[in-house]
């Protein structure tokens, strides 16, 4: 467990051989971390099936997140989902930097604006069909599932066109990609505890065989879409030169990268790079909305301000009812109340990082190459020299900084290099949801209490118990 050349951080004391501190940290994650850091300071070490794993508190974070010469979450994020075997046809699976350069130079992230109309429409739409008009009040059990379908529809007209994300296969493999991949970290790692590693071997063992591969049908139906909007792509503008309107979406930016080449194109490559950006964006937006939601239904009483100010901001849309983009920016009461929702999505420790080479904190402390080193957010969420006075309690007037800034006090879209790059898309599709939601509805929870999340080890995600929506009268 220890190298004994390093001066590694404590390793906390447990009773239990080969199980060590897996049981704790997997039903007891925040009050056992808690203690952790009470006993042992701002770094230290447990070991949670079958490897040693150190954890870093807020002095330490920024060091991990801004050193990504050292610290990878892309070596994990591979090891994690065994894309090498599913994916037949992409050799960088797991190559978080070269996604991040492809979101980076394309337009959701630099030319959001482009979007407003499609966004704003696709999300009514779809909130109409799995939210409805609530005349009589409607009860929904599980808003995370209904918010991914909503979130679907928008964020597949952004990837993959207008015209293919009026399919219904298409929306359905937005909405389900990540549940079905999903399997691979539900699965305890049992294996892991017989030796470290082996878990990853035989999650592969039934997709090397044919039995079993979560991806198959997805990346089947993206090839069959992508592959009618190349092509139809390439004939119009063949046909119609200069005067081609050109699509705006996240495939067309795809084939316009010098690696594209209309000669040769491999229609699987393109399907299975735009998979990979549904698992990105997908389940972390709809999360994040949907954990919106539920902590505005718990605190009815700042409903009020938040429909005063979309009101007032209503009064911009044009006689289609579309908003200007600009009209994001003077969502201030809405954009903080996203940002401590964010604050509060209730992960403990959600980053974990590969170490690539030995490393010596500033501190002192050492960790070897092949080490994994995980970031205690909860750490830094709840410290009140970093997220000023009752870091615990839900404020959503502490911040005046957007909701998609990055800081030493806010890592939910992590830090460094590689901070996420479809932040600004995330929050512009939350704000333009919730924009209509609160001028549409009454929210509040059916129990007429705070809904705490539902916790799976280190990560918690939205309550299923009912919210109730309710037309508001105008
Ligand atoms: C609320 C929604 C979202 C959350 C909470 C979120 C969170 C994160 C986090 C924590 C990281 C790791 C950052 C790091 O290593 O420091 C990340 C990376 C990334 N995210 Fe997001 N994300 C969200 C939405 C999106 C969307 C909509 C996209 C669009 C495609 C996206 C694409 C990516 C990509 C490509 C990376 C890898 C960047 C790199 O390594 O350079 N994310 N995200």
């Amino acid at each position: 467990l220890r190298d004994p050349k390093l001066n590694m951080p404590p390793l906390v004391r447990y009773k239990i051989p080969i199980i060590g501190h897996t049981f704790r940290y997997t039903f007891n994650c925040e009050k056992f971390l808690g203690q952790c850091r009470k006993e042992y300071g701002e770094m230290f070490s447990l070991y949670i099936w079958g490897r040693t794993i150190t954890f870093v508190g807020k002095e330490y974070t920024h060091e991990v997140l801004s050193r990504s010469d050292v610290f990878d979450f892309g070596v994990l994020f591979r090891k994690m989902i065994p894309g090498d075997v599913m994916y037949t046809s992409i050799d960088n699976f797991g190559d978080l930097r070269s996604y991040g350069k492809m979101i980076r130079g394309s337009s959701i992230s630099n030319k959001l604006n482009l979007y407003t109309e499609r966004i704003q429409k696709s999300l009514y739409l779809a909130t109409q069909k799995h939210i409805g008009d609530c005349n009589d009040q409607k009860v929904i059990y599980n808003i995370y599932s209904a918010i991914t379908k909503i979130i679907s529809a928008s964020i597949a007209n952004v990837f993959i066109g207008e015209e293919e994300s009026e399919y219904d296969d298409v929306i359905s493999t937005f909405a389900e990609f990540t549940k079905d991949i999903a399997v691979f970290f539900l699965i305890p790692p049992i294996f892991d505890l017989i030796f470290p590693g082996l878990q990853d071997f035989v999650k592969r063992i039934p997709i090397r065989l044919g039995l079993y591969n979560p991806v198959t049908r997805h990346v089947n139906t993206l090839i069959k879409h992508v592959k009618h909007q190349v092509d139809k792509r390439l004939r119009e503008k063949q046909k119609y030169g200069d005067s081609w309107k050109r699509p705006t979406d996240l495939l067309q930016d795809f084939m316009e990268q010098k690696s594209f080449d209309p000669n040769n194109i491999n229609y699987t490559a393109l399907a299975s790079n735009l998979s990979i950006f549904i698992f990105a964006s997908i389940h972390s937006t709809s999360r994040a909305c949907a954990n919106v939601v539920v902590d505005l239904a718990s605190r009815p009483e700042y409903m009020q301000e938040l429909y005063e100010e979309q009101l007032e901001i209503h009064k911009k849309t044009d006689e289609n009812g579309i908003l200007p983009f600009e009209s994001l920016k003077e969502m201030k009461n809405l954009d903080s109340f996203i940002r401590e929702s964010l604050r509060f999505t209730g992960d403990v420790a959600a980053l974990p990082h590969w170490v690539l080479k030995d490393h010596t904190f500033s501190n002192g402390l050492q960790v070897p190459k092949g080490h994994v080193v995980d970031i205690y957010s909860y750490d830094t969420y709840h410290d009140e020299s970093l997220q000023g006075p009752n870091p615990t309690s839900f404020e959503p007037h502490r911040h005046n900084v957007p909701a998609s800034k990055v800081g030493r006090n806010f890592l939910t879209f992590g830090g460094g290099k590689h901070m996420c790059p479809g932040r600004f898309l995330a929050i512009n599709e939350i704000k333009f949801f919730m924009h209509n939601a609160i001028l549409n509805y009454n929210i509040r929870t059916e129990s007429g209490k705070i809904e705490d999340k539902f916790r799976l080890g280190p990560v918690a995600l939205p309550s299923n118990n009912g919210i109730i929506f309710e037309k508001r009268a105008k």
